[in-house]
């Protein structure tokens, strides 16, 4: 059984208007019916670009927003459909790192104090210098000083915060941790040490994770399977390796594409797929398949019928009606895939340093992402 099983899973968010009735007008399609299954000790890397509902999946495991539809099973358990009290027992067993880690820690209080609240919260540890002790063995753990304790969140580098974060969640000795764009705050020398730290507490501690970020590159060597999601949806899901071996859906190519190669051969031969025009809104997503309306091989179907995510038998499940035909080169894409497909048509001679600057901006946006 997995530790971690979504099941339909939908978050809609009301949209309301007016001072005095307050009626709901629409509403935002954040999360639209994601089933996803988490093995225990392992990782599951959530990708997709900002809006795309990442984090409010995240939320809805742990129950910080209302879920509309679907089933969470945490350890057997639907915690969907489980009243406020009995919710919080569980609470402690999933944690959630956060992005931003100077947002998230109290300034006004010192590291023992914070670390101190969620234990004394959850009933762990008799007394403060139980808890201190526990804290301690926990700063050691993800490599920070004792002295530590009695210092505030101030005073430490980003990267030291983001171990702070971490910190504060394991003391709850959780099952499974949800990292919210883990490193994305951080600066890039400083993510890898962050990841490699996730990775040798999942070793030590046998911890669950569910790493959600909008960069591929990130969650790469850290997971163990990953789903791309688009528009409130899954769009893609494979085992790390075979999806950065062959991305199938559209969409995954283009972000995959976005990614820097290190090696220059490899990238000067490489697919550049560039996606035209912004994500649109998931208060009024496009029919059918919500990446029609950007993706370069569109068909007529594909703006009628919604795929369903399908497991080609090699546990690589795909959303698209056209998978096969797209792989093997028997659809020709109906728009530009390239730098056109940004800058729209291919500029006359006198434009061309624009076009380039269009160019220069899109792939810089891109490297700016990753790692
Ligand atoms: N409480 C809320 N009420 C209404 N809409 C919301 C609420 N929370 C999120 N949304 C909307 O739901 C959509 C998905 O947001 P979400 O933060 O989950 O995306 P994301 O992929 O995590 O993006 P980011 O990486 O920027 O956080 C967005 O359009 C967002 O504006």
């Amino acid at each position: 059984m997995s530790l971690l099983a979504l099941d339909g899973v939908k978050v809609h968010f009301p949209v309301r208007k007016g001072v005095l009735f307050n009626r709901t007008v629409g509403h935002v399609y954040a999360v639209d019916g994601v089933s996803l299954t988490v093995e225990a000790g392992q990782t599951y890397g959530l990708v997709g670009e900002s809006g795309c509902g990442k984090t409010t999946l995240g939320r809805a495991v742990l129950r910080l927003v209302d879920i509309t539809d679907g089933e969470v099973l945490f350890d057997g358990t639907d915690l969907a459909k489980l009243p406020e009290e009995e919710m919080r027992r569980f609470r402690r067993r999933l944690q959630m790192v956060f992005q931003d880690p100077l947002g998230s820690l109290n300034p006004r209080q010192n590291i023992e104090s914070i670390l101190s609240e969620g234990m004394i919260a959850h009933g762990i540890g008799a007394n403060q210098d139980e808890r201190r002790e526990k804290i301690k063995a926990i700063l050691a753990r993800v490599g920070l000083p004792t002295n530590a304790l009695s210092r505030y969140p101030h005073e430490f580098s980003g990267g030291q915060r983001q171990r702070i974060g971490i910190a504060r969640a394991l003391v709850l000795e959780p099952d499974v941790i949800i990292c919210d764009e883990p490193v994305s705050a951080l600066d890039v020398s400083i993510q890898a040490q962050v990841i490699n730290l996730l990775e040798e507490l999942q070793q030590q501690l046998g911890l669950t994770y569910l790493v959600i970020a909008h960069d591929l590159a990130v969650v790469r060597h850290i997971s163990d399977v990953i789903g791309v999601m688009y528009l409130g949806s899954l769009v893609e899901e494979a085992p790390s390796d075979a999806l950065y071996a062959e991305p199938r859906h559209p969409y995954t190519r283009a972000l995959m594409s976005a990614v820097p190669v290190p090696d220059p051969e490899v990238e000067d031969r490489r697919e550049r797929i560039l996606l035209r025009g912004d994500l649109p809104s998931p208060a009024n997503p496009p029919s059918g398949c919500r990446f029609h309306t950007r993706c370069p091989w569109a068909r007529p179907r594909c703006a009628e019928e919604r795929p369903v995510l399908t497991d080609a038998g090699d546990g690589h499940k795909v959303a698209c009606h056209f998978t096969a035909e797209i792989a093997s080169g028997e659809l020709e894409p109906t728009r530009p895939t390239g730098l056109e497909a940004v800058v729209g048509t291919v500029p006359a001679p006198a434009e061309a340093p624009e076009a380039v600057g269009s160019e220069g901006t899109a792939g810089e946006t891109a490297a700016e992402k990753t790692v």
